[in-house]
């Protein structure tokens, strides 16, 4: 399995920095003291992952944002899943809400991306999620079985997946999910894999939050047993930030 710690917390920088900042926040992880068992890894903007995989210490490994669904070639704009392998990228996030909800990615288009990250040997972080309309209609368990689903219909194998959970009404609001909430769909999720793939695949596979995660509610989550890490973006520009919510979960 990529990555062998019990928790794992990743930093999705979206389309954010410069080559200053993001060289001074480096700089911080780097010096940042973090608990062995925890897996971290970031994901920069594409033109800065050669330069942020060449900084970093071997502690944190780097993360692509996105990945094409086959091999290169005449796909303008796209990333292929080799290009990342060639400049030591072991990660891709796949499925993020971002990409569902602004850029119109579906369900099957991104499982599929995520069957051949996996073929070729990259770890991929799954996305789900749900919409604040549907989580007040109380579809929350429908759509993310449904982007669950999506995945295991394709994927290879589990070995190389992390889970991450991030309500989309969540993300970049400041309305974090009460550690109740979060652990409720976390539970869910645990329970679907059990009963849809294996058991041992719903023990293994590690289930991390994402959506306005930061040093001051990551503890309280964290608490919660099936919050395996958290996947977290504005917090994780911050490098000292960062650390705290890194530290949080063991
Ligand atoms: O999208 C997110 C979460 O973003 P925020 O922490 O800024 O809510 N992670 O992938």
């Amino acid at each position: 399995m990529a990555g062998s710690g019990k928790f794992f917390v990743g930093g999705n920088w979206k389309c954010n920095g410069t080559k200053d900042s993001i060289t001074k926040l480096v700089s911080d992880l780097n010096s940042a003291k973090l608990e062995t068992d925890v897996d971290v890894v970031v994901a920069p903007p594409f033109v800065y992952l050669d330069k942020v995989k060449a900084l970093l210490t071997d502690r944190i490994e780097v993360s692509a944002q996105n990945s094409w669904i086959g091999k290169g070639g005449a796909f303008t704009g796209e990333i292929s899943v080799e290009q990342l392998k060639d400049i030591g990228c072991k990660w891709v996030i796949l499925g993020h809400s971002e990409r569902r909800h602004i850029i119109g990615e579906d369900d099957q288009f991104i499982g599929k991306k995520a069957a051949y990250a996996l073929n070729e040997g990259l770890g991929v972080i799954a996305c789900i999620g749900e919409l604040l309309e549907e989580r007040e209609a109380g579809k929350t368990f429908d759509v993310c079985f449904k982007q669950l689903k999506a995945f295991a219909d394709v994927v290879p194998s589990w070995d190389n997946i992390v889970i991450a959970y991030e309500p989309v009404w969540a993300i970049g609001t400041g309305k974090v999910a009460t550690p109740q909430q979060a652990q409720e769909v976390h539970v869910a999720v645990r329970d679907w894999l059990k009963k849809n793939v294996s058991e041992e695949v719903a023990s293994k596979t590690r289930i991390i939050y994402g959506g306005s995660v930061n040093g001051s509610n990551c503890a309280e989550l964290a608490k919660q047993e099936d919050i395996d890490g958290f996947l977290v973006g504005g917090a994780s520009l911050k490098g000292p930030e960062f650390a705290t919510i890194v530290n949080s979960v063991t």
